[in-house]
């Protein structure tokens, strides 16, 4: 669904990344990693349509990018924010209910297809209990929950996910990650990013690794996170260690 070919993209004249080519099929799951300032939000914001590629294209079931409305990229893809303390203190399911921002003509109250969508959005982030709480007064972890359910409401097919763990505690991340999953189980494409490479192997099809603003390695987490591509991304040494009786793979720098 979603084709990248040759993509250069940055600010400007500045181009932060060069020659990214790359497809995503409806339900994969594609976990991004990079180093800090190794592009991976200005990709995002490429992808999103936020930015115009530098140079190369990206097609969206097969029409480029440039090319569609902003409302069609909106309703294809739904970028999902870091949870973050929102201003006003709207309900749970008002929140969700904003993510039929896109499927709303200018002007229009949301109706009742998307009143059910947005309570569809809750069940299946298991967050309906949360849905007449207030916004500002979840922890961050139901906070980013309910930021992928206001995404999920807008029935998109590709999520955009930027450090979606990012500040959750250890349950938070692992229910965040397990959603993931059950998201491309139902067909929805995923690509997210993430400072933890053991991530990778719990939630994902398949890794890009961005360096030096070159994709340096794809494939699927066995094969892409190793200690070399780790001690080239990251700078550190990094044990990659399977579990074979869980049937994961944990990873943790060496120090010391
Ligand atoms: N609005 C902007 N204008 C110009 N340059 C920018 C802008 N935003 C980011 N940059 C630069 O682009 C490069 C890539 O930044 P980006 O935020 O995409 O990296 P990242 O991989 O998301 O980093 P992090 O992991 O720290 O969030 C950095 O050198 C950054 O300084």
């Amino acid at each position: 669904m979603l084709d990248i070919r040759d993509l250069a993209f940055g600010y400007g004249a500045r181009a932060v990344g060069t020659g990214l080519t790359l497809t995503l099929e409806p339900g994969e799951a594609l976990c991004l990693l990079g180093p800090n300032g190794g592009g991976k939000t200005t990709l995002f914001k490429t992808l999103l349509g936020l930015l115009r590629p530098l140079a190369g294209r990206v097609l969206l079931d097969g029409t480029d990018l440039a090319t569609l409305p902003r409302r069609a990229i909106a309703q294809a893809i739904a970028y999902v924010p870091q949870a973050h303390a929102a201003l006003f203190p709207f309900s749970v399911r008002d929140v969700v209910l904003m993510g039929r921002a896109s499927r709303l003509s200018a002007f229009a109250s949301p109706g009742p297809a998307d009143r059910a969508a947005a309570e569809r959005a809750l069940a299946a982030l298991g967050i309906g209990h949360l849905a007449e709480r207030i916004y500002t007064e979840i922890s961050g972890g139901e906070r980013q929950l309910a930021l992928i359910a206001r995404a999920l409401a807008g029935e998109p097919r590709l999520l955009v996910m930027d450090e979606p763990t990012a500040s959750l505690d250890f349950g938070n991340q692992a229910r965040v990650l397990s959603q993931i999953r059950r998201l491309s189980d139902l067909g929805i494409a995923v690509v997210l990013s993430t400072h933890d490479p053991g991530h990778a192997f719990l939630c994902a099809d398949r890794v890009a690794l961005l360096h030096g603003g070159r994709l340096v390695a794809l494939g699927p987490p066995a094969e892409t996170v190793t200690p070399d591509s780790l001690r080239l991304l990251y700078g550190v040494e990094v044990a990659v260690v399977p579990l074979p009786e869980q049937g994961r793979t944990v990873c943790t720098p060496l120090i010391g």
